[in-house]
């Protein structure tokens, strides 16, 4: 039986730029089970964090949620709310764009905490590490002690202060009971901060990188989350350090038995720390399934080449090679309704003009790829013809549309992707 938390289903996000409508995120789906370890993973500007922070309602105007239903599952806010805002309500899922904002935000925190690269970002530089963990608790308390039904807006506004997002609004020491005090010290030594009782009493500067992130995660903690997002939050930490927010995370994971939503652009991360796995690409995910079927089994030759581009899974420091092309632009008018990757995918057929669906990739529902070769074999023959999406057929080995591959046979007109030209002896090392 499945234990769903968290139900994304056709989750549109755009922003709305000067330059046109850029389509960080489309008909997305995403269902997470409560206390499993989900990581979304892809190249920079896939829509990764536009996709987490449009769970925790943190796009802001030129952006917006054009469509789709986020349900969250909690039997007791669910009760709670019917009453005034029953349309939000379908058993004991909540849905949580059809909340009013104020009740929205007063979930932060107590049902979503975010943490991110940059603990500097959620620190306020004139308060003690304490005094703003302390602050963290007492407004979790409160938010939780009334009745979110019964919530003005100048309530939740109140309860937004505390936020552990908008960091760069003033808490006040006055709120601060000694209770609270002491859970933020107990925080800090949840999350493997020594000496805790002196160290609450230091400021962010005085706290090294590593430091300071746990202490973002122990604040991220002080309303005891259902579902902790993760956006790269060792990304920016050298890979000692990397290595042990990771112990961390997976040790608080084990022992409060928190879902985490972990966004990482590392393949080692993912196998270190995840359930599951999206892949995404372009705003979509594009495979999805257990470690086992995304790394062994894979489908999709975006896959394919993020695993083929990672020198060493073992190493979390493991950095993606860049796979040959770019990244869409996202950008609305530049995207045809066809395969997102099709202009950098070695295996590019004439099926991929039209947009794939998700399919069934291996008879199995848990893993899914939107690509037609989860369908069809490759075939040569329908192969589409290299600098197809130059506009231009370019002669074969034109160094625009492959790699730079001074081992490749010149008579092989298809470009390769990292991942085949490392991967096809069986050992991507
Ligand atoms: N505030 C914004 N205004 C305009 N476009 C935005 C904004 N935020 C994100 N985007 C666009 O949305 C797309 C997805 O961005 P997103 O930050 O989700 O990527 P990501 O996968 O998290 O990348 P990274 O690994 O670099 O963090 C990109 O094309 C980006 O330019
Ligand atoms: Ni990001």
């Amino acid at each position: 039986m499945t234990d769903e938390i968290l139900r994304v289903t056709d989750l549109s996000t755009r922003f709305f730029t000067q330059e046109g409508q850029v389509n960080a995120v489309s008909e997305l789906d995403l269902r997470i089970e409560r206390g499993e370890v989900f990581g979304i993973v892809g190249e920079s500007g896939s829509g990764k964090s536009v996709t987490a922070r449009s769970i925790i309602d943190l796009i802001e105007s030129p952006g917006e949620i054009t469509d789709g239903e986020i349900r969250y599952r909690n039997a007791d806010l669910a009760a709670t709310i019917a009453e005034d805002h029953p349309t939000a309500v379908d058993g004991e899922f909540v849905k949580l764009l059809e909340l009013p904002e104020g009740v929205r935000e007063s979930l932060r925190g107590t049902s979503f905490s975010m943490i991110f690269q940059d603990p500097e970002s959620s620190f306020n530089p004139t308060l003690t590490v304490g005094e703003q963990l302390a602050e963290a608790v007492e407004v979790q308390r409160r938010a939780s002690a009334r009745p979110r039904s019964t919530r003005s807006r100048t309530e939740s506004a109140e309860y937004s202060l505390g936020s552990l997002l908008l960091s760069t609004v003033l808490p006040s020491r006055t709120y601060v009971s000694e209770e609270s005090r002491d859970r933020a010290v107990e925080l800090l030594e949840l999350v493997g901060i020594p000496d805790p009782v002196e160290r609450a009493d230091e400021y962010p500067h005085e706290y090294s990188g590593g430091m300071l992130q746990r202490a973002m995660i122990a604040q991220a903690l002080a309303g005891e989350p259902d579902v902790l997002i993760a956006d790269e939050p060792t990304t920016a930490l050298d890979v000692t350090i990397q290595a042990q927010i990771l112990d961390l995370l997976d040790d608080l994971q084990r022992e409060t038995g928190m879902t985490i939503l972990l966004i990482t652009h590392n393949l080692g991360v993912v196998a270190r720390m995840c359930d599951r796995v999206g892949v995404m690409y372009a705003g979509e995910i594009v495979e999805r399934g257990t470690l086992e079927d995304v790394f062994d089994d894979h489908v999709h030759p975006y896959t394919r080449g993020l695993l083929g581009s990672v020198p060493d899974l073992e190493d979390a420091s493991g950095r993606l090679e860049p796979i040959p092309g770019n990244v869409p632009s996202l950008l609305d008018r530049e995207m045809d309704d066809r395969c997102q990757f099709a202009d950098r995918c070695p295996k590019a057929m004439d099926d991929c003009l039209e947009h794939p669906p998700e399919y069934p990739a291996d008879g199995t529902d848990h893993h899914r790829a939107r690509c037609v070769l989860a369908e069809t074999v490759y075939d040569d023959a329908r192969a589409l013809p290299a600098g197809y999406f130059d506009g231009t057929e370019r002669p074969a080995g034109d160094e625009h549309v492959g790699p730079v591959d001074p081992e490749s046979d010149p008579s092989d007109e298809r470009p390769r992707s990292a991942a085949e030209t490392t991967g096809t002896g069986g050992d991507r090392r």
